[in-house]
Formats: C-alpha cells, sequence, structure tokens
C-alpha cells in the first residue's frame, strides 16, 4: 500500500521504533515525497539518510540533528520542515516518536527536585506539543492535504507502573494532549499508538534499571522468553493502521491501539 507523496517527520528516528517506522515510511512513501529524519545523533542521522537515499533515489530524505528538550532543538525542526515544503504533497505525516523514561530508579517519594522534573516533561510532552502545532502551522489546511498526527503511546498511559511516575506522567499527558488536537481540529487525523514491548534500548534500560523488582523481573522475562515485539512489526502494523483509515471511522480519529492485543 503506498502512502502517496508524503511530507514525514519522524522524532527519535536514529534507533528503536523510530528507525523502523522511518524505514517503513520510506518503503510506502510515492516518488517526490520527503522525510526529515530527527534525534541527536548527527552521525547516525547522516548515514541513515544516506542508506535511505540509495535505497529509495526518488524520496528526499533530510536530517536534523536536534535536542527536542531545548526550545532551540523545536524550531531548527520545524525550520528543517519548513524547507522540505514543495510541490502539493497529498499527505503530512507527523511521528512523535521520541521519549525517555526519565529517572525509573525512583519511585514518587523520591522527585523533589523540580529542575529535573519539568526538564523530562519539556522533553516528553511540551517538544511534542509545540512541534506539532509548529508544523500544523507550516502545513496549513489545504484541499488535498491530508494531515495525520501520531503520538507513540504507551499502557503507561493509562496503566500505574511503580518506579515510573515520570514516565506514566508523560504517557498519560500526551494522550489527552492529542485527544484535545483530534476534538479541535477534525479535519486531522490523529491517532495514539501503543506499539507492544518492543526490543529496543529503551526496553534494555527498562530492565535494567527499574526499580520496582517485580516490574524490572517482567521485563526480563520478556527478553528471555522473546515475547518482546519486533520493532519493524510495530511500525509496520502501524502504517497499515493509518493507511488502513479505520481508526478514523471509529473514534472521531482517536484510537488507543495496544500492539500486544492486536498481533493477529
Ligand atoms: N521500547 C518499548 O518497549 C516501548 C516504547 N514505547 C515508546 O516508543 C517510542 C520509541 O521508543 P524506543 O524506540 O524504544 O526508544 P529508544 O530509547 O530506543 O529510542 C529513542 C529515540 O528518541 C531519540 N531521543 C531521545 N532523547 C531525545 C532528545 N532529547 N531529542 C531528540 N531525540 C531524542 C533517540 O535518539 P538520540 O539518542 O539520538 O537523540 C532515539 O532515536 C517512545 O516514545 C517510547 O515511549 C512505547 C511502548 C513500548
Ligand atoms: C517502555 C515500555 O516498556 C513501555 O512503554 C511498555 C510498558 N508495557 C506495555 N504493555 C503493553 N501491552 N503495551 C505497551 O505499549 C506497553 N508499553
Amino acid at each position: 500500500m503506498s502512502l502517496g507523496q508524503v511530507v514525514c517527520v519522524v522524532s527519535g528516528a536514529s534507533r528503536g521504533f523510530g528507525l523502523s517506522v522511518s524505514r517503513q515510511v520510506a518503503a510506502r512513501a510515492a516518488p517526490g515525497s520527503a522525510l526529515l529524519l530527527v534525534s541527536r545523533s548527527e552521525e547516525t542521522l547522516r548515514q541513515e539518510a544516506e542508506r535511505l537515499r540509495e535505497l529509495f533515489p526518488g524520496l528526499g530524505v533530510h536530517w536534523t540533528a536536534a535536542d527536542l528538550g531545548t526550545e532551540d532543538g523545536v524550531r531548527r525542526t520545524v525550520s528543517a520542515a519548513a524547507e522540505m515544503r514543495s510541490g502539493e504533497p497529498e499527505t503530512l505525516l507527523i511521528l512523535n516518536n521520541a521519549g525517555s523514561l526519565g529517572d525509573i530508579s525512583k519511585s514518587f517519594m523520591d522527585f523533589m527536585d523540580l529542575e529535573e522534573v519539568n526538564r523530562y516533561l519539556s522533553f516528553n510532552v511540551s517538544s511534542a506539543l509545540c512541534l506539532t502545532s509548529s508544523l500544523l502551522k507550516t502545513f496549513s489546511r489545504r484541499v488535498g492535504l491530508q494531515r495525520v498526527v501520531v503520538n507513540v503511546s504507551s499502557l503507561a498511559a493509562i496503566q500505574p507502573f511503580k518506579s515510573w511516575t515520570l514516565y506514566c506522567v508523560g504517557k498519560a499527558a500526551r494522550d489527552m494532549m492529542f485527544r484535545v488536537l483530534a476534538e479541535e481540529e477534525a479535519d486531522v487525523r490523529v491517532l495514539n499508538y501503543a506499539p507492544g514491548v518492543l526490543d529496543t534500548e529503551m526496553q534494555q534500560e527498562a530492565r535494567t534499571l527499574t526499580a520496582d523488582e517485580e516490574l524490572r523481573r517482567t521485563f526480563i522475562n520478556m527478553k528471555n522468553d522473546g515475547t518482546l515485539v519486533d520493532a519493524e512489526v510495530s511500525a509496520r502494523k502501524m502504517l497499515d493502521v493509518i493507511q488502513g483509515d479505520t481508526y478514523i471511522r471509529t473514534n472521531r480519529g482517536h484510537m488507543w491501539i495496544s500492539m500486544t492485543c492486536n498481533l493477529s
């Protein structure tokens, strides 16, 4: 299934789920499309962009090394996306993927440093809001342009996990933030997508640093049992959902999908 002519921005594209999503988008985009890879790792992005250009000569592949926890990082990402404006793309696809766990060695009662909490929320919540709103303004509503916003969510958005205070707060806030967007901008397709427990570096961090022993054991067992979800599989599923457009009809453009419940 082709995505048609798409302009796509992927945050957190240097590894893990964001890298898998970027590759899926590149494979499905029609010639003349444009893809912007964003993360802090300049050399990794440069190499991945070069690889995708060789694989997909008709695709404009761009990258921006930016710390999305900073005003400058968000601003430079929006500027880089604006430079991709050319022609009449059929789809704008904004993939809010970048995220972090925060200090999962701490419990709720250990968070007394306001600056630490603000820094976490700035990257995991505020930047997704400001980046998305800025991109939607940059690529404003136009006949023939379908604008799609994806928030990579988690079960942690609706279920508390011991020693994951910041992560649960961030995911819950993001889900609600994008549900408001879906209510306000009826023409924008909004998808909150929980990819399942993925075999990525974040997951390695989860099974090594989580303070809550029971939770950490759960992730260790999933790794040992081979039940972690392959990021490529989940990325394909997400793109299928986006292209299938089915989530729009079921719930006003907002749908929370947990990959683990939808592997069939
Ligand atoms: N792994 C899992 O089991 C699950 C993950 N998710 C969610 O999926 C998304 C991706 O997770 P996953 O791939 O596992 O995570 P990884 O930690 O493997 O990758 C995170 C990505 O975000 C980028 N990133 C981190 N900090 C910043 C920053 N300050 N500015 C810009 N980019 C940044 C990283 O690049 P760089 O370091 O180069 O900046 C990297 O590309 C996250 O939102 C996560 O919450 C949801 C459910 C399960
Ligand atoms: C990091 C993480 O491991 C997550 O965000 C996980 C935590 N557990 C979990 N379970 C699911 N059934 N689906 C998820 O998306 C998810 N996210």
